[in-house]
């Protein structure tokens, strides 16, 4: 069955383009020759090599004959070498999800119609059922051998079938199931792939260092897992297994270091919450709400302080003595920060270090400096090459809270300590000559510090990674609120757009152009009354411009005109892209937009400019918002506004001024209401009606996570477009059901290359 949808698929768009909802009846001949059997669909005739097995039961992988006759029968074989990588063929992809799970899909590719990578894994991951939003989506692609799949001409040379995982680690089993699904007829060449990926599974590659993560739960929105975050409730499966890997690697080292972190997850994993610790957690609860809770540190975990210095020995025990010591200074300053300052990021910034590398401007907050010499000596220095080891006896890495095409973030904490940051992992072999990108943000950061930036607090480097300790903003980013609330209140987009508009101030000011702003690089922050502030993060791309610059680089929905126009360019490019943000802010979707995702077309309407208010969804937006949104949107770079003159703006202003009157006015209610629960209610993000989804939206996708930067590939994408113009998007997704498993045959039609 599974195969005849198959080869229905496979044909169906050439022989019945006129009426795709006809079935095709399948039916086996007898053979007509020797060696060849012979299919018929309705009028037409297909000849396989005859195996030993029906033709429902062939696989793929070690039995690969059927697609030669499937590519053969669809039309499309006759203009490629079967070698070729870029013939037309079928592909299948199983992906594990949760226990006793798997999905699957064949998809039917043309080489040419794949624009990019990441493109090819939206799609798969999309046919899989996680659109590219979701926390499960498919970030890895392997072939069944283990071979990670890094780019399309790794997907077009491998074989026909892969294994897709979400940012998790997956588990031996999960890989025997889906080995299993893949080839249900060949167990002895499942035991052999197997035995590969025991190997890759070891322990040794179990490490942070593997590149696989612990993942958040499949069925949560990134912003759920944010608000997790923010009410403090840790993970503890996540980073139970997490820890697993470390005591596998390392089972001295955690008898003697083992934390009070690990103390709490190892009860928490164990189900013996004591009486007390269940009070504190009920007491707890009402902390659903991430608008109330605010951004500040997690509140601090009980320390059990006898069962931590039972276990130590010797020397060590001073040095872990002297942290737990400081620790508890540290909250006992905590305690009284949060007396004095309601703020608790403010009292969260104070604890940071080290100070001494961090220059203090004028406009950071100003905080009591607590002396943590203790905590930053136990660390390696700054900008040290350390080994894998030393960052794990450091510091503990906890689950993910975000990830971009180069960088893995993990919540950490320094051991010993309890304050949380946040760790970003660099995969070297991701940067692909790019390494500068990343000596250039460590150099860029370490000279910023404003409090609508994020910190950077140390940095070290293994062969393999870059790690990166910086403050952890544990609201998610403004893309995952974005994808969570639709679009916002004007006075609750004033408030980020003035944010924004700090931080490009401020690193104009100092002629550095940041070049990738965009909603994925400005995380969130909340705050008790229900609003949000927002701080600048990812200056992989930024440079200091003294002259106009050339290269074309950004990211496609945000980049301005002049640098596609290649005519130099300067600071005025984020100003560009903060325009983009504030029409995504008040309407939802982008200015300009390209529905057939076709980035030619896409850049030639930013070149031109032209912002449409479009009805109904800007019908309620004031006229001194779209004012701002056309002065930002101005193709003239010297004519557009400039981040000091945007702070001006009189629309903002006032807006801004509108929210801190509902903010005070939230306050009160909150007070009122006495309940976080019952504020949530009254919170301007859920007054906001959220744009209808009718077909010229749909059309224009709303808003996608831009995984792709344009570097090096505009001029590429240029040539290939022409090339491409003639193939269409991929269409279909059809559900079937084997086993009990479910299947999905996804379909991506293209024309047949003439
Ligand atoms: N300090 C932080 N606190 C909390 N979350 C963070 C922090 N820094 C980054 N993140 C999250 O991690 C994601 C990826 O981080 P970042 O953009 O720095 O990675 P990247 O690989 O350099 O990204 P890109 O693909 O844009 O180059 C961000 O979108 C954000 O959600």
């Amino acid at each position: 069955m599974w195969t005849r949808n198959l080869v229905e698929e496979a044909v169906r768009p050439k022989w019945k383009a006129a009426d795709h909802r006809t079935k095709l009846p399948l039916c086996t001949n007898s053979t007509p020759r020797p060696g060849l059997i012979s299919y018929t669909f309705g009028s037409k005739t297909l000849r396989c090599p005859a195996a030993n097995r029906p033709l429902e039961k062939v696989g793929i992988g070690p039995f690969r004959w059927e697609e030669r006759v499937l590519l053969r029968a669809s039309g499309y074989h006759g203009r490629h070498e079967e070698a070729s990588p870029v013939r037309p063929r079928i592909v299948t992809v199983v992906r594990p999800c949760g226990k006793h799970n798997l999905r699957k899909i064949s998809l039917l590719l043309n080489r040419r119609a794949v624009q990019t990578f990441e493109l090819l894994m939206a799609d798969v991951s999309e046919a899989l059922g996680f659109p590219c939003w979701h926390s499960g989506r498919v970030r890895r692609l392997f072939s069944p051998a283990g071979q990670e799949i890094h780019s399309l001409s790794d997907f077009f040379r491998s074989g026909n079938a892969f294994l897709a995982f979400g940012i998790s680690r997956p588990s031996i089993s999960d890989v025997q199931a889906t080995l299993q699904e893949l080839y249900p007829d060949s167990p002895g060449y499942c035991d052999n792939l197997l035995r590969l990926w025991e190997r890759i599974l070891r322990p040794k590659a179990a490490k942070t260092d593997s590149g696989f993560h612990d993942d958040v739960p499949q069925d949560e929105s990134s912003l759920n897992v944010a608000l997790k975050l923010v009410t403090n409730q840790p993970p503890a499966n996540n980073l139970q297994s997490f820890q697993a890997q470390v005591r596998q690697n390392d089972r001295g080292r955690r008898e003697r270091q083992k934390g009070e972190w690990d103390n709490r997850e190892d009860k928490r994993a164990n189900q013996s919450q004591t009486k007390e610790e269940k009070s504190i957690d009920k007491k707890k609860e009402p902390v659903y709400c991430q608008s109330c809770r605010g951004a500040g540190p997690p509140i601090p975990p009980i320390v059990n302080k006898k069962s931590t210095k039972l276990e130590k020995p010797n020397h060590e025990n001073k040095a872990q003595d002297n942290r737990m010591k400081n620790s508890s200074q540290i909250k006992k300053t905590e305690a009284v920060n949060l007396k004095n300052n309601p703020n608790p990021l403010q009292n969260k910034v104070s604890i940071l270090g080290p100070q001494a590398e961090i220059p203090r401007e004028q406009d950071m907050p100003k905080v009591e400096m607590v002396e943590q010499k203790d905590l930053w000596e136990e660390l390696p220095p700054d900008g040290m090459q350390v080994s894998l080891e030393e960052i794990h006896r450091c510091y503990d890495i906890g689950s993910v809270v975000g990830d971009g095409n180069f960088a893995v973030v993990y919540e950490c904490r320094v051991r010993g300590f309890t304050q949380t940051f946040a760790m970003k992992v660099v995969d070297k072999a991701k940067l692909h000559g790019r390494g500068h990108m990343i000596q250039n943000e460590i150099a860029l950061l370490r000279s910023l510090a404003h409090s609508r930036l994020v910190r950077l607090l140390r940095s070290h480097h293994t062969d393999k990674h870059v790690y990166l300790l910086m403050e952890l903003v544990a609201g998610g980013d403004l893309f995952d609120a974005i994808a969570k609330y639709g679009k916002f209140s004007e006075p609750c987009a004033a408030r980020m757009i003035q944010d924004i508009s700090q931080a490009l101030e401020y690193i104009h000011n100092k002629s550095i152009a940041h070049r990738d702003i965009k909603p994925e690089n400005l995380l969130v922050q909340w705050h008790s009354n229900g609003n949000i502030n927002l701080k600048l993060a990812d200056f992989g791309l930024a440079m200091v411009v003294t002259e106009p610059v050339f290269t074309v680089c950004g990211t496609p929905t945000y980049v301005a005109p002049e640098i596609l126009a290649e005519t130099g360019y300067g600071v005025a490019v984020d100003v560009w892209a903060m325009g983009v943000i504030l029409f995504v802010l008040l309407s939802g979707f982008p200015p300009f937009r390209s529905p057939e995702r076709n980035q030619e077309e896409l850049f030639h309407l930013i070149q031109k400019g032209e912002v449409h208010f479009l009805s109904p969804y800007w019908d309620h937006i004031s006229e001194g918002a779209k004012v701002l949104v056309r002065a930002l949107l101005e193709v003239n770079p010297t004519v557009r506004l400039t981040a000091s003159q945007t702070l001006q703006n009189s629309w903002l202003v006032h807006a801004v001024a509108q929210s801190d009157h509902e903010e005070a006015k939230n306050s009160s209610n909150i007070n009122k209401k006495g309940t976080i629960q019952e504020h949530r209610k009254h919170g301007e993000w859920e007054n906001q009606p959220k744009p209808d989804k009718t077909a010229e939206i749909d059309q224009v996708t709303q808003i996608d996570r831009n995984t792709e930067n344009i570097t090096d590939k505009y001029r590429e994408t240029n040539m290939d477009q022409k090339n491409m113009q003639s193939l269409e998007r991929p269409s279909q997704v059809k559900e079937i059901s084997k086993n009990g498993h479910l299947l999905k045959a996804t379909v991506l039609v293209q024309k047949a290359p003439e």
